[in-house]
């Protein structure tokens, strides 16, 4: 039987929960907000959120109509300079934790939702009925989508044709990346397409205007390359292959490298480069050497590559970083190194930096703790850690991103 419980919220926690104490600990409540006094029910842990008795100054209406539902956004009840402190605030605490607890932490760079120029929408079959959108917080259900205010208007435009495509042919994800040079579909789900599912998949990319569409790895049809430009240069990713989620969030970060590149090196070494976002930009100023461990990345820059004019000299290296990191003796002191890891990190990459000759290194990541666990590795070699800003390119989650530049 769940128990009632009033209660006011205490903070946000690192998921964008509020926290308070409750009879048997502390107490997780999804969409309440610090400083409101709530009541809950509570079963064992876990507390739902009944009513908010005294709203804080904070809340507001949420822009989507799924919201608490949906699984993507965590904080559409929160106002953006809310969200921004937040933000900051989970940056200040991973480095506090790793003893930087004097670290500069700028105010977030916040890029404004509806921007975001992918989605990965998943089916359900239920019977006849096709349910079409995104995972369920925490639960496997699927929650049917129309629109989705964080993704870009031609993302939106889909979604009614690719619901239709999908009561056709029966693949369980479609991810759609919306990019300047066209739009690439890929679909998954262990689909066996005979002659009649590929007619159709040829008229769905005609009617829809989709440039490519990948079927279970498989490149069914290219109508023309849908492209990008990185650092000027056109690039055309790899099927579903890694982006920045926006447009304006890949320039973002652009900038905030370029601008902590520093001055007098030979050299950038772009590590975790993936089809080129900053190795391109880099190669304007500087001669690049990138690593990537995505075959598909490396290919897809080595062949953006071959377009290109007017950049200083590249190489492109397939290399599995945590496997094999670049070695101290393959950086020169003259190098700067740009390194952007995924969410977990790059601990054995940070330590051949540690005992290497590099003085510079910038420094992006989508994950504070990781990036503030590595920074250590770094700072006890000798690198002080600069001015640290948050960069939020994922509105409404309690994701946020960071780039920063560590010298000796
Ligand atoms: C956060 S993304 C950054 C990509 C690129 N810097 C950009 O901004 O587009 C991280 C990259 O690391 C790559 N990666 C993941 N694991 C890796 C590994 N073990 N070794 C090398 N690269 C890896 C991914 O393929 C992805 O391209």
């Amino acid at each position: 039987m769940p128990e009632a419980f009033e209660t006011t919220i205490t903070r946000l926690g690192a998921q964008g929960d509020g926290e308070a104490q409750g009879p048997h600990g502390i107490l997780h409540i999804p969409f309440a907000l610090p400083g409101e006094t709530v009541r809950l029910a509570i079963e064992g842990k876990a507390a739902t959120l009944e009513a908010v008795l005294a709203p804080a100054p904070e809340r507001v209406a949420p822009a989507c109509t799924v919201f608490g539902r949906c699984g993507g956004c965590q904080l559409q009840h929160l106002a953006a300079p809310a969200i921004a402190d937040f933000k900051r605030g989970l940056v200040r605490t991973a480095l506090a934790h790793r003893g930087f607890a004097d670290a500069v932490v700028e105010p977030t760079l916040s890029l404004a939702a509806g921007d975001r120029r992918r989605a990965k929408f998943s089916v359900m079959r239920l019977g006849k009925r096709i349910l079409f959108g995104f995972r369920e917080r925490r639960q496997h259900r699927l929650v049917d989508v129309e629109t989705c205010p964080a993704i870009l208007p031609g993302l939106n435009r889909l979604i009614a044709p690719l619901r239709a495509l999908a009561a056709r042919i029966p693949f369980e994800t479609a991810m759609v990346t919306v990019l300047p040079g066209g739009t690439d579909l890929v679909l998954e789900g262990k689909i066996r397409l005979d002659l009649d599912a590929r007619l159709d998949l040829a008229d769905f990319a005609q009617s829809a205007d989709i440039a490519r569409i990948t079927a279970d790895g498989e490149v069914v049809l290219e109508r023309h390359a849908p492209s990008l430009r990185l650092g000027d240069v056109p690039v055309t990713p790899a099927p579903g292959g890694f982006l920045q989620p926006s447009e304006s969030g890949e320039a973002a970060l652009v900038g905030a490298v370029l601008a902590r590149l520093g001055e007098g090196h030979r050299r950038a070494v772009d590590l975790f480069a993936g089809c080129g976002t900053f190795a391109l930009a880099l190669a304007r100023h500087l001669p690049v050497a990138a690593f990537e461990g995505d075959a598909p990345a490396v290919a897809a820059l080595e062949r953006a590559l071959r377009q290109a004019r007017g950049l200083k000299p590249v190489t492109a290296a397939r290399r599995d970083l945590y496997r094999r990191p670049v070695e101290a003796v393959e950086f020169t002191a003259d190098d700067v190194v740009v390194i952007d890891p995924p969410r977990d990190g790059a601990e054995a990459q940070c330590r051949t930096l540690a005992a290497s000759e590099v003085r510079r290194i910038v420094a992006v990541s989508c994950n504070p703790a990781s990036f503030a666990r590595d920074a250590r590795i770094l700072a006890e070699a000798g690198f002080t850690l600069g001015p640290v800003q948050p960069v939020d390119q994922f509105a409404w989650s309690s994701h946020v991103e960071l780039v920063t530049v560590l010298t000796r």
